[in-house]
């Protein structure tokens, strides 16, 4: 097994670096401009914006939705199935929307169903000469396409691929995990070449315990009637929904929630099958930020809590008070959900003494992280956040400084956030990463007087309909174009 990948080809470099300078295949993200801000989503070339009468506070309930990063890797699984495969409950985002354009062009057929219920049906043979690049290339998510495509392509290829400008994102440990398989991948004309000699690896250990890449080795293994272990696998919510599938259509999968995995695949899968992912422990986190930013009383209902444990601790050593309802299993019977009621704190919150920083889950999930550069903002004393998983994130959060938090940069992955502040609108553009452009629109609920977010595309691409639901929980929100 050998890969000839060029130094200059081994990363995805989705942000040109410090030179301004364009990079060679930094361009492929740059256009996200096709939204809708409700359930209509069909692509449009409109910007969408929002006008934000802040300084409101929330109150009342809001139930969460299934989380993007679960519903993409569902996407690609859906693949390996040759029954009909049925999601209720699935995120209408544009992520979404993106992966089922690239799903519709090589063959797919897609319908949405009433209770938000995904049907996929994949023809016996799909056209992976007819993919839609451009959808491609607006979504990380295609990589995971290789998994399930090994298995019955020998050679393919595939469009780099996009998702949040946060800095480099390597693609090396999809690369040598896939290798175990027998997976070349090659890279030229802004396209990864896969060439398929299977092979099945047997124990294998992960370069990265990455969430995208766990979930690809998976659907990797999930095509092998021999038994895989995988080592250093990324055990996060979007692993676990992932396994929780695949054992629905029959792949024998232990160790769901560790990080060593033990999968026997089957060479040809057909059942029909309803799996409902469950609901979005980072959605969980943007609404207790919001209530915290904005110090309301909301009640988030259907939180998977157990994802966000060390989240909840840490902020009830902030001193932030909260409740929870007796659990209750999630629709798909596995994970336990409970409701959370996040009570005003009325500005008594403290800046933890301890640094603020992620970690592979059990840790504080890395999408739960920026979630908490507002709510320190509101915190009284100066917080430290180390963001060391992202080469670039951080810089992001230093635009909070606009709507009034006193953040500093102190380097390219630590700020000091000061607090309490007293939030000042603004008219600011999102930038191009998901929650670091939804921490602007917290700050903005939190902020007296009428903000302007420009082009939320990016936010749309995780979050459903948000400006709705942010406007039952009491919020002014204007949708406009
Ligand atoms: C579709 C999806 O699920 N996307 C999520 C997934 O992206 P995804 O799994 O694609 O994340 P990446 O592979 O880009 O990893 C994120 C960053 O963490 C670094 N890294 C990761 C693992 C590790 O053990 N060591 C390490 O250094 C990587 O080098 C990279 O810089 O995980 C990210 C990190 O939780 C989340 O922000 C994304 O929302
Ligand atoms: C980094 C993220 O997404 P993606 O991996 O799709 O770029 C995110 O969801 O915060």
């Amino acid at each position: 097994m050998h890969f000839c990948i060029p130094d200059h080809l081994k990363m995805i470099p989705d942000v040109p670096s410090s030179d301004s300078e364009p990079r060679p295949f930094a361009h492929h993200t740059d256009s996200l401009t096709s939204n809708t801000p409700n359930l209509d989503l069909r692509p449009t070339n409109r910007e969408v914006h929002l006008r934000i009468e802040g300084g409101r506070r929330l109150h009342g309930e809001v139930t969460l939705k299934a989380s993007k990063n679960a519903a993409v890797a569902l996407l690609c699984a859906s693949l390996l199935n040759y029954g009909v495969t049925k999601f209720p409950n699935f995120p209408r985002i544009e992520e979404v929307t993106r992966m089922i354009e690239v799903l519709e062009s090589i063959g797919v057929k897609i319908t949405w169903w009433e209770n938000n219920t995904l049907e996929l049906r994949r023809p016996k043979k799909l056209m992976l000469e007819n993919l839609d690049e451009e959808a491609a290339r607006k979504t990380r998510s295609v990589l995971m396409l290789i998994g399930p495509l090994m298995r019955d392509h020998v050679e393919f290829d595939i469009p780099y691929a996009g998702g949040c400008k946060l800095g480099e994102r390597t693609v090396k440990p999809h690369q040598y995990a896939l290798e175990e398989f027998g997976v070349s991948i090659t890279a030229a004309d802004n396209r990864y070449i896969v060439k398929v000699d299977k092979k099945a690896p047997g124990e294998m250990t992960l370069y990265e315990s990455g969430n995208t890449v766990t979930n690809n080795t998976i659907l990797a293994a999930a095509c092998m009637p021999e038994a895989t272990f995988i080592q250093a696998a990324s055990c996060d919510y979007m692993v676990q929904d992932l396994c929780y599938f695949l054992q629905g259509i029959g792949v024998e999968i232990e160790g769901i929630g560790t990080p060593v995995l033990h999968i026997r695949g089957l060479s040809r899968i057909k059942r029909n099958i309803e799996y409902t992912p469950t609901e979005d422990p980072i959605e969980a986190m943007f609404f207790i930020s919001a209530a915290v930013t904005t110090d309301s009383e909301i009640t988030i209902k259907r939180v998977p809590f157990r994802w966000i444990s060390l989240e909840l601790m840490k902020l009830k050593k902030m001193g932030l008070r909260y409740t929870m309802s007796s659990p209750y299993k999630a629709a798909n019977g596995y994970v336990d959900l409970a409701d959370l009621t996040i009570h005003r704190h009325e500005g008594k919150l403290s800046a933890l003494p301890d640094k603020l920083h992620p970690n592979i889950w059990p840790g504080l999930n890395p999408d739960s992280l920026p979630y908490f550069v507002p709510i320190a903002g509101v915190a009284t004393g100066r917080t430290l956040i180390h963001d060391w998983i992202y080469e670039r994130r951080a810089i992001y959060y230093a635009e909070l400084s606009k709507l009034g938090i006193r953040v500093e940069l102190l380097d390219q992955h630590r700020v000091h956030v000061r607090g309490p502040n007293e939030l000042v609108k603004a008219n600011m553009t999102c930038p191009p990463a998901l929650r670091p452009a939804s921490l602007l629109l917290i700050g903005m609920l939190a902020a007296n007087g009428m903000s302007v977010l420009r082009n939320i595309y990016v936010i749309n691409r995780g979050y459903e309909d948000l400006a709705a639901r942010l406007n039952m929980l009491g919020a002014s929100i204007e949708v406009f174009s």
